[in-house]
């Protein structure tokens, strides 16, 4: 039999609470386990002030949980590192660097040899679909384009896992599905493992292999759901999920745990 391989990410009985008196006694994280593995593509779906940013926030590094233990790849999680790459709602981008300026940043801080980090932002740019715009800068990007760059920023460092706090939200409809679309083949030909929030049942639904659902009545703690919709869409593309009943069923099934 081949061995059982250690989970990416593991959160073992953690608990996140603020300095506030309601919230020492209602934790926002309540004695939460989950195990996440390679591969996997991880959705988080919740009402507004659940906690979704805090657990991605616990999870990247930039919060250590009042209690319990958060583990990557069987070592305690102490704070950010660049195996865990994070792409936030807005843009962070340098607006005195191009595109690919923007990209190489972390490896030339790293004093990585030129012709390594020139290759290496050109093989992203051809990725995430910003051929033609390398010398552009901020400021010349569409929105879409932007978020592009900052996904590019994030997987630069090659991360095992890609975090990604509502990262289509600012969009409009068009730019959003092919956003969707390149997410979905990062996942699928690249096997990146992605951990994402969103407030978007159905793109969580078309994009995720799991989804965790913060429900309304049982603050602090996750509900699970295994899907393979998105495994559907990008398998075949004839599938269209807006017209399957049992998608639908699914993502009313997502909005009663949730409103
Ligand atoms: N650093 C902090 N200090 C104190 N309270 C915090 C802190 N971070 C988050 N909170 C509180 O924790 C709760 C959960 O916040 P969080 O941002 O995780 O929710 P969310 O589900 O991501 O919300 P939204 O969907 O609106 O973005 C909120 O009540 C928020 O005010």
């Amino acid at each position: 039999m081949p061995p059982i391989k250690e989970p990416l990410i593991e959160l073992t009985e953690v608990t996140q609470a603020f300095n506030s008196v309601e919230s020492k006694s209602n934790p926002i994280i309540n004695h939460l386990n989950l195990s996440m593995h390679d591969g996997e593509f991880v959705s988080v779906v919740g009402p507004s002030g659940c906690g979704k940013s805090t657990l991605l926030n616990l999870i990247a590094g930039f919060l250590i949980p009042t209690s319990g233990s958060i583990k990557m790849r069987n070592q305690v999680i102490a704070g950010p590192n660049k195996t865990r790459g994070v792409v936030f709602q807005s843009p962070t981008l340098y607006p005195w660097l191009s595109v690919e300026q923007n990209i190489a940043y972390g490896l030339k801080r790293q004093k990585l040899p030129t012709n390594e980090i020139n290759e290496a932002v050109k093989v992203l740019v051809e990725k995430v679909g910003l051929n033609g715009s390398e010398k552009k800068y901020p400021f010349e990007l569409s929105g879409g384009m932007k978020q592009r760059v900052s996904i590019a920023r994030a997987m630069v460092n090659e991360p095992d896992l890609l975090l990604m706090d509502e990262p289509f939200s600012a969009l409009d409809a068009i730019t959003r599905r092919n956003m969707q679309g390149l997410l979905r083949k990062l996942w699928k030909e690249n096997h990146q493992s992605i951990f994402m929030i969103t407030h978007d049942i159905e793109e969580a639904l078309k994009l995720s292999t799991r989804v965790l659902v913060f429900p309304k009545n049982n603050p602090g703690k996750l509900k699970e759901y295994q899907f393979d919709f998105t495994k559907k869409i990008a398998q075949d593309s004839t599938y269209e999920p807006d017209t399957d009943e049992e998608f639908q069923k699914n993502k009313l099934m997502l909005l009663n745990d949730i409103m």
